[in-house]
């Protein structure tokens, strides 16, 4: 058994329709009348799940086989946003940033509609306020802190406009950036949609992020940085392939949100996970988080990605706080929330004196669990713990 170190983490890359609930598709599908390519949980399961590397294209199609089975419907939007917090919240996540494409389950107002879908009535702004409502009431039930990035898609350049208006309209209502996601052959010189979406989201104090660098080359970071003027960076593994952009980027402290499992199954890294780009970025002292990217179908959680570091990557407890800690600073909270983000981490970690007193009113909900070796946090190191089998929130999330 591998002590997995569990904590509050937090998670800055992870998509919403790639982090959906197999039995979920199903049940939804046959609600709806709709025919899934395959019957029954475990066929869908086989058939969605990725176990061997494969490549970014083929890892893509993967959506195809269960995407219509939740777009233009209301009760299935709602359903995988709650579900979605749930599932983070057992995972033990302190704070998530959840990206979709709202266009991706529309069924009206979008041109060509995705899916093959029949025309309806929910357009990509009735899925912002559907996801929007599924998150909240998932926040509330389940206290885990969660805020959406809506994704232009890169060969989608003419939504990208649509998406960062709907970035401005709910930014009080929990979308907190914009994402670039899809296939990198596609630049974004050659598409202005992109180009245009993106000044306008600096414009008007969007937030930027970018896929970039995961299986195009360090050109599509540098594109994201110079052109699109990316805050962070999705992924960002082949940024190494020019020193220059790379110790320019460590200069700037930009942030690159790593997925380790995720990239040995798109083929964006080399399959032996002891020759991954991050143990340079590790060595490097970089700014960077872990990230699951798509669980549903790489059939994984969190905490995969932190056990797979740690055997393979020799990751220590203090890289783990640091990655953490790094994460909440380089996340698109507004300040204030982002401060008290990182003073719960800080807490938690024993890293700030003030906050160590406060380990007393931590106690009592770590001895409510059956939470093994739970002793440890209030000597100021959550990471004593070591996770055998149970991921729920050792210690229910948050301070009082
Ligand atoms: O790892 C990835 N790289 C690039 N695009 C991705 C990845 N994972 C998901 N998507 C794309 O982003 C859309 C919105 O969530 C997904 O539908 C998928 O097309």
């Amino acid at each position: 058994m591998i002590p997995v170190l569990l904590s509050l983490q937090i998670e800055l890359h992870v998509h919403l329709d790639g982090a959906i609930r197999i039995k979920t598709i199903v049940e939804v599908a046959k609600r709806r009348g709709i025919t899934l390519p395959v019957n029954g949980e475990d066929e869908m399961r086989d058939l969605v799940i990725m176990h061997e590397p494969a490549t970014l294209t083929e890892f893509l199609g993967k959506f195809n086989h269960y995407m219509h089975a939740i777009a233009g419907d209301r009760e299935a939007i709602k359903r995988i946003a709650y579900e979605f917090v749930q599932t983070k919240a057992e995972e033990g996540v302190l704070y998530v940033e959840a990206r979709y494409s709202p266009h991706l389950l529309a069924n009206k107002g979008v041109d060509p509609l995705p899916w093959d879908q029949k025309p309806g009535d929910i357009t990509p702004d009735d899925v912002v306020d559907l996801v929007n409502q599924g998150f909240k009431e998932g926040e509330k039930a389940f206290k885990t802190k969660v805020r959406s990035i809506l994704c232009c898609l890169r060969h989608k350049p003419n939504w990208s406009m649509d998406v960062v208006e709907l970035c401005k309209k709910y930014r009080k209502d929990g979308v907190v950036a914009i994402d670039l996601a899809g296939d990198e052959s596609m630049n974004c010189e050659s598409y202005p949609g992109h180009k245009r979406a993106f000044e306008e989201a600096v414009r008007s104090e969007v937030h930027r992020t970018v896929h970039a660098g995961e299986v195009g080359s360090a050109n599509v970071v540098k594109e994201a940085v110079e052109v699109l003027k990316a805050e962070r960076i999705g992924h960002g593994y082949h940024t190494l392939e020019d020193q220059t952009l790379y110790k320019r980027l460590l200069q700037q402290n930009m942030h690159f949100e790593m997925c380790p499992v995720s990239s040995r199954l798109t083929g964006a890294s080399d399959p032996d996970f002891t020759k991954h780009p991050l143990i340079t970025f590790k060595k490097d002292k970089a700014n960077y988080s872990l990230n699951t990217d798509d669980p549903t179908i790489f059939n994984s959680t969190l905490n995969s990605d932190y056990q797979v570091v740690q055997k393979y990557m020799d990751f220590t407890e203090e890289e783990f706080k640091r990655l953490n800690i790094n994460a909440a600073k380089s996340c698109f909270l507004p300040a204030k929330e982002k401060e008290e983000l990182l003073e719960q981490l800080y807490e938690a970690y024993g890293m700030m004196e003030k906050y160590q007193n406060t380990c007393a009113s931590v106690r009592p909900l770590l001895e409510k669990t059956n939470f093994p070796h739970s002793a440890g946090i209030c000597k100021g190191s959550v990471f004593s713990i070591s996770l055998l089998g149970t991921q729920q929130h050792a210690m229910g999330g948050r301070p009082p």
